[in-house]
């Protein structure tokens, strides 16, 4: 069964490709606008939605990928003061980065999210507008890319590296595993 993965996102696209297994790009184009306060209800409906905006047949994978403050959510920053205004609250604080997924087969659709707790150093103001100014983040949830530049603001994280960049790609290869949607006779000696 043919995988899609519907999702504009260059982070996603990679992840996925780390998993060696076949997969189309199809970007959902939702508008990300919907009232939910709950930081996990939200990644988890956004990830749902952006699944089932694709109508063609396949496995439809899609995530979405939110920071969050005691109770905060901080999306992507619109401006150059917005990212500012969030890495400066979370400066010398741990947040944590949710990403909701939702795969959608044939007669099942399975929505799930992971948590990851990230602590940022104390962060400088110069240091914070070299960041912004440098890696331009304002296609980033919560101002700033772990993989990137973003690296040098991070203490230590506690949980899955891969699903602060946009992607549990462990717990997605367990459901198309256990579905056999993973061709495992690739594994096979001499194949
Ligand atoms: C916290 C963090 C987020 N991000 C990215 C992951 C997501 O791409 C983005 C959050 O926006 P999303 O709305 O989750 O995704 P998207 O709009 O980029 O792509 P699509 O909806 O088409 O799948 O932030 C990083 O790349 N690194 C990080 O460290």
């Amino acid at each position: 069964m043919k995988i899609i993965l519907a999702s504009k996102s260059p982070r996603r696209i990679e992840l996925l490709k780390l998993l060696k297994i076949d997969f189309e790009v199809i970007p959902s184009n939702l508008d990300e606008n919907i009232k939910e306060r709950d930081p996990k209800l939200l990644a988890e409906k956004l990830s749902y939605l952006k699944a089932m905006s694709i109508k063609k047949d396949g496995v439809v994978l899609a995530a979405d990928t939110v920071v969050t403050l005691n109770k905060e959510i901080f999306g992507k920053p619109r401006d150059y003061k917005e990212a500012f205004r969030m890495l400066k609250s979370l400066s010398g604080k741990w947040h944590t980065v949710i990403t909701g997924v939702t795969i959608k087969f044939k007669d099942e659709v399975i929505t799930f999210s992971e948590k990851t707790n990230v602590k940022f150093k104390n962060l400088s103001k110069g240091l914070i507008e070299f960041y912004i100014n440098t890696a331009k983040p304002f296609d980033k949830a919560g101002g700033y890319g772990i993989q990137e530049l973003g690296s040098v603001l991070v203490e230590k994280i506690e949980g899955d590296y891969f699903n602060i960049v946009g992607l549990p790609i462990s717990k997605v290869w367990d459901i198309l595993w256990d579905r056999g949607i993973i061709d495992a006779s690739k594994g096979e000696i001499n194949k």
